[in-house]
This record gives C-alpha cells, sequence and structure tokens, in this order.
C-alpha cells in the first residue's frame, strides 16, 4: 500500500512561491496518519492534490490500489433542507446499511436522524458529514477538519472508534490539536512551514509511548511534536 508524491511542485496562479517544491513523500503502513502543521504551511492543498482536486505543474501523486482517495472536509454542507436519515440513506450503498447504523449509534447521532441537515448544531453537521463519508468505498480517506466543533469526549471516541473499525485502510487525520494527533495516530507526518516550498515532510511514529511502557506526560507529548515542527521549520526556512 502506497500514497505517494514524487517531486510534487504546486503553486497557486498568481502566488509568489509554490506551496511545495518537488516533495517526495510516502505513506506506506494503513490505519489512522496524521498531517500536522502551522496554519498555511501547506496541509489542506497537499489534501486536495492527494485527492486529485488540484493538478500539479510538477511531479505526481499516486494512490494505492482498492478504491478512490476522497477529501472530506469540515466546510461542506448537505442540503438544508432534507433529513439527516434520508440524506444518508440516499448517498449509502446497499453493502454499507449495517456499517451506516452502527456509525450512527456510535457517533451519537440516533437524536437528530429525523432533523433537517440545516437544523444542526455544528459538530452535529460534521459528524453526519464523517459518517457521509465513512459509508463510501475507498482506498484513502482524507479528514480535514473533520472533528472541528466537536467535544473532546466524542472526539476521543471517534478517533478510537476509526482506529478499530478501518485497520486496514488508510485514514489521513489533518488536526491543529498536538496532543490528539500523537495519542491517536500511528504516524504523524509534519508539515514544515517552507517560504520557497515544502520538499519533505517528517514523520514521526507511535507517541503516545515515547519512554517505552508507560505512557508519557501530556505536555511531554506535545512538546515532542513542537520541537520536531520547529525543527524542520527552521532547516527548511
Ligand atoms: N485558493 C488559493 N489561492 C491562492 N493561495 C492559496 C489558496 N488556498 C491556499 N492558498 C495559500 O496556500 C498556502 C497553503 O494553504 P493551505 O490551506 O494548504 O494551508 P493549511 O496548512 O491547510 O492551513 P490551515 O491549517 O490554516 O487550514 C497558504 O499560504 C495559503 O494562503
Amino acid at each position: 500500500m502506497h500514497l505517494a508524491c514524487r517531486g510534487l511542485t504546486f503553486r497557486y496562479p498568481g502566488a509568489d512561491a509554490p506551496v511545495f517544491r518537488g516533495l517526495d513523500w510516502a505513506l506506506d503502513v494503513p490505519g489512522l496518519h496524521a498531517l500536522f502543521g502551522f496554519s498555511g504551511c501547506g496541509k489542506s492543498t497537499l489534501a486536495r492534490l492527494l485527492a486529485r482536486e488540484l493538478a500539479p505543474q510538477a511531479g505526481e501523486c499516486t494512490a494505492p490500489p482498492g478504491g478512490p482517495v476522497l477529501y472530506a472536509h469540515n466546510a461542506e454542507r448537505l442540503p438544508g433542507w432534507q433529513t439527516v436519515a434520508a440524506h444518508l440513506d440516499s448517498v449509502t450503498p446497499a453493502p454499507s446499511r449495517r456499517l451506516l447504523d452502527d456509525l450512527v449509534a456510535a457517533y451519537d447521532l440516533a437524536p437528530v436522524t429525523g432533523h433537517r441537515f440545516g437544523a444542526l448544531s455544528m459538530g452535529q453537521k460534521n459528524r453526519v458529514n464523517l459518517v457521509r463519508y465513512l459509508v463510501q468505498p475507498f482506498a484513502v480517506l482524507i479528514l480535514d477538519e473533520i472533528l472541528a466543533n466537536v467535544d473532546e469526549p466524542m472526539r476521543e471516541r471517534i478517533l478510537g472508534d476509526l482506529k478499530r473499525r478501518f485497520p486496514d485502510r488508510l485514514l489521513l487525520y489533518i488536526s491543529h490539536n498536538a496532543l490528539e494527533v500523537a495519542r491517536y495516530c500511528r504516524r504523524v507526518h509534519v508539515v514544515p512551514h517552507a517560504r520557497g516550498g515544502v520538499r519533505r515532510l517528517r514523520s514521526l511514529d507511535a507517541l503516545d509511548r515515547p519512554g517505552g511502557g508507560e505512557p508519557a506526560p501530556d505536555a511531554a507529548v506535545q512538546r515532542v511534536v513542537y520541537d520536531v515542527l520547529r525543527a524542520a521549520s527552521r532547516e527548511a526556512a
């Protein structure tokens, strides 16, 4: 399994500098991974390149076999006039019916399935949007700030569930929460801030037990992630 970029160069029309300049990066194990970096470093741009919503000026992205690369983000809006149940029913393929019921229960959406999408809170909308993607066939699902406005216990519940439920598929989670990505993600792929374009990412393995054995305190875990991000950004500046 490989989700990869080779020699990826991308510049927005009219921009002074590229966001990526000859980026080489590969992700070769399934499970829940994270893309982490300061605001504006290029996480969403990379996600859209991987999902082929944007075309690079040079280089390419390759996806693993077994389905499309889907890109879910927190600004997506479903039809406001339809009930949640009607919408989820209409987009769920027959083999995923059971999965849909499980996810609605697990993510605490049962109380709002009879409501119109437009009448939901932001956190409820984002959970419905997430479920809508999880029931589709995919090889890779990119989750860009998909749990924004969802409370902490529910975020933890969902991230734990994603890890357990989809161990053989590739989920790439974009979040600004260092502790969350370090605790839940198999690898954290750190995107440095690089003025002339990002050339490489740093990948950190399972950070929840850096000392081996005992879980490390929250502050220590956060520090590891930010130390790597700052060092990579200094190097790339
Ligand atoms: N449509 C666009 N046109 C021109 N420049 C853009 C466009 N979208 C993003 N950019 C620029 O590209 C860079 C990377 O943006 P991107 O949205 O990928 O960052 P990000 O890491 O996802 O940020 P955040 O964490 O704030 O969501 C930023 O400098 C941004 O200003």
